[in-house]
């Protein structure tokens, strides 16, 4: 029996985590073993906190699965498969990861277990999409297309912050990009069907991988034919990656900065300073316990919406808030943080 692995792309705050604990809850209803591997770029783990704690899971933290963590990923994998005998795993990469890196990562696995690539499924924060397709297109919007054309899946989530036309907007433009993958819209990755996870068919991720993904310029198309060209072949495989994948300029302007609370902060001047905090900042998330309020709590801040969440976490977990972006001053940020605590 092939144990079908989902691979979740999305950007930074789009929804993956979201997604994820509604695959897991339908998996379970339906009698099936979930398990789940999640990578993120700062150094702990905040999503595990978010995820039932009956389902297997392993984390790689620290970086990005597709680049340094790539080993990591494929030994986790292992050990899940070995371990726990899922009937299916998911895979939360960084929202900062070029999927096509993560998907080699993947099928590395798939060559020695029994285990394959099902499907990639691409959150999409549709509001910071058209934001970001209207201004600068940068680095950080091509990485978003790069994601939707790898999906084979689509998940247009955020629908309740965009107005009808915008939402027509979005998927002519998400169209464009890709016009193969299942699409469909939701609000909180609310999906009515769920048989691609319950009864899946035959996996379509490969297809699509090879297929679909053709990057827009000449030289990744080159270094798409090597990549295939690698996975036939197998023996040349890591060389042939290296020599296809050696840029990851993609992602290395998304930096983390990881904040370990000494002091907790109050909570009204806490929500306040989040909710100005620049545009390079376009994502954060951690745990604190305010000294103004008997909890602790999650909180969340994705592209200007913040939401905090009462918790009680599992095992030992610091105070701590992780803060992901492109070249922001970590420096003033940790002071501002320092700030908040001595106030
Ligand atoms: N307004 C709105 N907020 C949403 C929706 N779906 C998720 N969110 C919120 O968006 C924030 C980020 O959601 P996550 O599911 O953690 O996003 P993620 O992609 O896992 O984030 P990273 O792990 O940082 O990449 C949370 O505060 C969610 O509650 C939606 O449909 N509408």
């Amino acid at each position: 029996m092939m144990v079908p692995i989902y691979l979740l792309s999305g950007f930074l705050g789009s929804g993956k985590t979201t997604l994820l604990q509604q695959m897991i809850e339908q998996a379970q209803s339906a009698g099936l073993v979930p398990a789940v591997l999640m990578n993120e770029l700062g150094e702990v783990n905040l999503d595990g906190q978010l995820v039932k704690k009956d389902v297997a899971m392993a984390e790689v933290l620290g970086g990005c699965i597709c680049c340094s963590m790539r080993g990591d990923l494929s030994l986790e994998l292992n050990q899940l498969l070995q371990q726990y005998k899922p009937d299916l795993i998911i895979v939360e990469s960084t929202g900062a990861a070029h999927p096509m890196e993560s998907i080699d990562a993947i099928t590395e696995t798939s060559m020695y277990k029994h285990a394959v690539l099902q499907e990639i499924v691409t959150v999409v924060d549709g509001e910071h999409v058209l934001a970001r397709a209207k201004a600068k297109k940068d680095k950080t919007y091509r990485l978003m297309l790069d994601q939707i054309r790898c999906a084979t899946r689509l998940v247009l989530n955020k629908a309740d912050r965009l107005h009808p036309e915008q939402l027509v907007e979005l998927e002519q433009l998400v169209r464009e990009e890709n016009e193969h993958a299942q699409m469909v819209t939701t609000t909180q990755c609310q999906l009515d069907d769920w048989s691609w996870l319950l009864q899946p068919e035959l996996p379509s991720a490969t297809v699509s991988t090879y297929e679909g993904a053709d990057r827009p310029n000449d030289q990744a198309e080159a270094d798409h034919t090597s990549h295939k060209e690698a996975h036939v072949q197998g023996a040349n495989h890591k060389e042939a990656h290296d020599h296809a994948y050696h840029d990851h300029e993609h992602h290395e302007h998304v930096m983390a900065y990881t904040h370990y609370w000494k002091q907790p902060p109050h909570s009204e001047q806490f929500e306040a300073w989040l909710k100005q905090l620049p545009e390079q900042i376009y994502r954060a998330k951690g745990i604190v316990t305010f000294r103004d309020v008997p909890s602790r709590f999650l909180f969340q801040y994705a592209y200007r919406e913040s939401d905090f969440m009462r918790i009680e976490p599992q095992g030992e977990v610091h105070d701590v808030a992780v803060f992901i972006g492109e070249h922001f001053d970590a420096n003033w940020l940790k002071q501002e943080l320092e700030k908040l605590e001595q106030a």
